[in-house]
């Protein structure tokens, strides 16, 4: 049937009369009667309605995972639209070299693409997922309604949205200022901390380079083309099925660059860093939700993994022997058990070295893509070899003790020195005596004014600094072997005592006695 202008005119009185009449009958209407009525009336507005609605939620689908397509709208939104915004947001942008101007929170948008025009309200609703949340904030969730001419219907799914989805990656790239997370900071601690996240971020500044970083140059060309194949390495990974995803070991002793490496890695590759503190996580699922929110393009840290959590004793202890299966250490002693009242007073970290494991390589690690995880430690032997073997940590790097390589790196960074009389001196020294290529770059920082006019001081002072550590060295060398023929001599005397021992009792019983 098609409806003809006075039919219209019959249908529209008919709403109107309902309008006006709705406040004085609703409330002798009963309530079921009162529910559908404006269930109906709704959807009749709805229908007559010229425009539409569509909801871009901040998780879409996920339940843990913000939606790439909310995070593209939401820059573009920031971006493309800022200047047509009544309320405005500034900030210092990439490298804090310029301002940058953006839409305020729940700032409503007006846009216009190819003549038509169309409108942005972001807003939130409570998330009545059955699904119990560990983090307080986390029930709400944001999300954008577009609304535009049904006449513009084709035009926004064909067009604005595409465009809007390219546009807000692009920005994204474009301003992209490099952050450091950590999953330790309180929401008072960090006005960075956006509603419900489980990381806090400040922007990422440190200034390392691989051009910095004093090590055997030949080592430090193996790790930046390993690198590099990782980063362009999507394809392969997807064509050998494996996740897109690489894990590195850093060990050696304190002050020789792990940490520095690190953040030479994250500026090599322009990645952000997490940084996981393990003792801060409560359990294996607050473990797992926190890779989650990791994006891609980043590097996941776990410093000093030796000393995190007692790893290795956990497993250990419960298991009864001292074999480190393999596998993931799954089924054997971290079947659920119930809390016991010590644990649950101790407000300490419950993860499990099966749940770090899973976090490495697990399903779970698999989602996003594109992620490094780097552990270090000062003691690679106290871990468990589940935990570093390959396929999880997939490269180890070594970082000693400094050696003449390294320290012409850290001269010519430090001085701007190439040839000097003393090198041959410090070559010599260098071998003879341990020394950490941070206390190296402490005698090389012209810290003093005669210093800064003399890199011949900072040189001459090494050389003395190189032979302090020299002869400390073997006066504790000298020390541990005294120590040690000590403990022989010992071992000796009780052996020969006891063997005193023995024979007197054989002697006594060949005597018949007790
Ligand atoms: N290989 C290196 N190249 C350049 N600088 C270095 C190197 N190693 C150490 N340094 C200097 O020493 C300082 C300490 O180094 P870093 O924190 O990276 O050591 P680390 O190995 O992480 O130590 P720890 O095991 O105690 O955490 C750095 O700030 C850096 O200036
Ligand atoms: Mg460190």
């Amino acid at each position: 049937m098609v409806m003809n202008v006075e039919m219209w005119g019959a249908v529209w009185s008919a709403l109107a009369s309902l309008v006006f009449l709705w406040p004085m009958l609703q409330n002798h209407v009963p309530a079921g009667l009162r529910h559908w009525l404006t269930a109906m009336a709704d959807k009749l507005a709805s229908h007559l309605s010229p425009y539409l609605h569509i909801t871009i939620s901040e998780y879409g689908d996920h339940r843990f995972r913000r939606s790439d397509f909310f995070l593209a709208v939401e820059a573009y939104l920031s971006h493309a639209c800022a200047r047509r915004a009544r309320r405005l947001k500034a900030d210092l942008g990439r490298d804090a070299r310029s301002v940058q101007v953006s839409v305020d929170d729940h700032q409503e948008v007006t846009d216009s693409f190819r003549g038509a025009t169309l409108w942005w309200y972001p807003s939130s609703k409570s998330n009545k997922s059955s699904v119990i949340s560990f983090y307080p904030g986390e029930d709400e969730r944001r999300l954008y309604r577009l609304v535009f001419h049904r006449r513009h219907r084709d035009l926004v799914l064909d067009g604005y949205l595409p465009h809007v989805l390219a546009e807000g990656r692009a920005v994204t790239v474009r301003n992209r200022q490099r952050r450091l997370f950590t999953n330790n900071a309180s929401t008072s601690w960090n006005p960075y901390r956006r509603g419900k996240g489980v990381w806090s971020h400040v922007p990422f500044e440190h200034p390392a380079s691989f051009d910095t970083l004093a090590m055997d140059p030949g080592d430090k060309d193996a790790i930046v083309d390993d690198l590099v194949a990782f980063r362009d390495g999507k394809d392969y990974y997807a064509r050998v099925g494996k996740p897109w995803k690489r894990g590195y070991l850093l060990y050696g002793p304190p002050g020789t660059g792990k940490s520095t490496m690190i953040a030479a890695m994250a500026n090599f590759l322009d990645y952000d860093v997490y940084d996981l503190e393990l003792t801060a996580v409560k359990n294996n699922t607050e473990l797992r939700k926190l890779y989650i929110e990791t994006t891609g393009k980043s590097i996941i840290v776990i410093e000093d993994i030796d000393c995190s959590i007692d790893l290795t004793g956990k497993r250990k202890k419960s298991s009864g022997d001292n074999k480190a299966s393999d596998g993931g250490g799954e089924g054997s002693d971290d079947k659920p058990k119930l809390p016991t009242e010590a644990d649950k007073d101790d407000g300490g970290s419950k993860v499990t070295l099966s749940g770090l494991l899973n976090f490495i390589d697990g399903l779970w690690s698999a989602c996003g893509g594109e992620r490094i995880i780097i552990f270090t430690t000062n003691h690679k032997e106290k871990l468990d070899p589940a935990l570093i073997r390959r396929g999880r940590m997939d490269v180890h790097i070594e970082m000693s003790y400094c050696g003449f390589e390294a320290f012409k790196v850290l001269a010519s960074n430090y001085l701007g020195v190439e040839q000097h009389e003393l090198l041959g001196d410090i070559r010599r020294l260098l071998e003879e005596a341990d020394m950490s290529p941070a206390d190296v770059a402490e005698n090389l920082m012209p810290m003093s004014e005669r210093k800064k006019r003399d890199p011949d001081a900072c040189l001459a002072g090494l050389v003395e600094a190189l032979n302090m550590a020299k002869e400390e060295a073997q006066a504790n060398k000298a020390a541990k072997e005294k120590e040690e023929m000590k403990a022989k001599e010992q071992a000796t005397t009780n052996g020969e005592d006891e063997g005193k021992d023995k024979r007197t009792s054989e002697d006594n019983k060949a005597n018949g006695d007790i």
